[in-house]
């Protein structure tokens, strides 16, 4: 059998008194797109930042392709694309100025113009990322996080806030993404069902089923993932506010 891309060891993590991770063994296969699934504060975030290397477990381990995410940093970000929930790009820079910069950190990235196309930016590209709309900000932070055609990718809200156009569009960019693993954090059951082959839900920093999407609705007796995740969970998920 091949050897799993990424896998979470029995991970602890906390901050204070808030246990946010709470023992989490998970595994995600070559070319497989996880989802992780879990109501506000189940810790999908804290997740996906330790085995970005962003944080350091307080117990447990982490590997992706082999990688220590904290130890070989610099070669894991060879590897490794990352779309996280906030974004720290310069204001003042254009779009394509931060497409052209982000290019430059890796030996084979994908063309500029095929990043802008991917998230539909191309007519954006003097535009500062400051005078971006918050759906356009997020588009770009994927189109760089693809940047360097990366093996893994985490993707964490990908379309949260997106209008549906753009939702399709972003689902067309994943699903574009044939030989990579996938990452994917959402409170989206339709992009869940859509996307992922296999969901990991969390439930106050443990996993609580780990299945395929139609596998979790068949262990929860239920008819949908939406009422799945309510029976399993004990919770209404989370609905955006502000999608069209
Ligand atoms: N930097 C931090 N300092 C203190 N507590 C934190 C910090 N980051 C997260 N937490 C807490 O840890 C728990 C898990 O948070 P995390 O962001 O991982 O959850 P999440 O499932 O991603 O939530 P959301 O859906 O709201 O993004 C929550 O109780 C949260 O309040």
């Amino acid at each position: 059998m091949s050897e799993s891309t990424i896998v979470v060891d029995h991970v602890h993590k906390r901050y204070g008194d808030t246990v946010a991770v709470d023992d989490i063994s998970l595994r995600v296969e070559p070319g497989e797109v996880l989802g992780v699934l879990g109501a506000n504060g189940a810790g999908k975030t804290t997740t996906v930042e330790m085995i970005a290397g962003l944080r350091v477990p307080d117990r447990g381990s982490v590997s992706v392709l082999g990688l220590d995410p904290r130890r070989d940093r610099a070669a894991l970000s060879q590897v490794l694309g990352v779309q996280l929930q906030q974004s720290y790009l310069h204001g003042a820079l254009t779009v394509a100025e931060l497409v052209g910069l982000y290019r430059t950190f890796y030996p084979d990235p994908r063309p500029a113009d095929e990043l802008l196309d991917l998230v539909d930016l191309r007519e954006q590209h003097r535009t500062r990322f400051e005078k971006l709309s918050g759906g356009q900000q997020q588009r770009l932070s994927i189109a760089l996080a693809l940047a360097g055609r990366p093996k893994v990718v985490i993707l964490d809200e990908l379309t949260t806030g997106l209008d549906p156009r753009a939702r399709r569009r972003m689902w067309s960019a994943v699903e574009s993404l044939r030989d990579e693993t996938v990452v994917l954090v959402s409170h989206a059951m339709d992009e869940v069902e859509r996307l992922c082959d296999r969901v990991a839900l969390l439930d106050a920093g443990r996993v609580i089923a780990l299945d395929t999407p139609a596998g979790i609705v068949d262990r929860a007796c239920a008819a949908t993932l939406e009422d799945a995740f309510v029976a399993l969970t004990g919770r209404e998920p989370e609905y955006e506010e502000d999608a069209a």
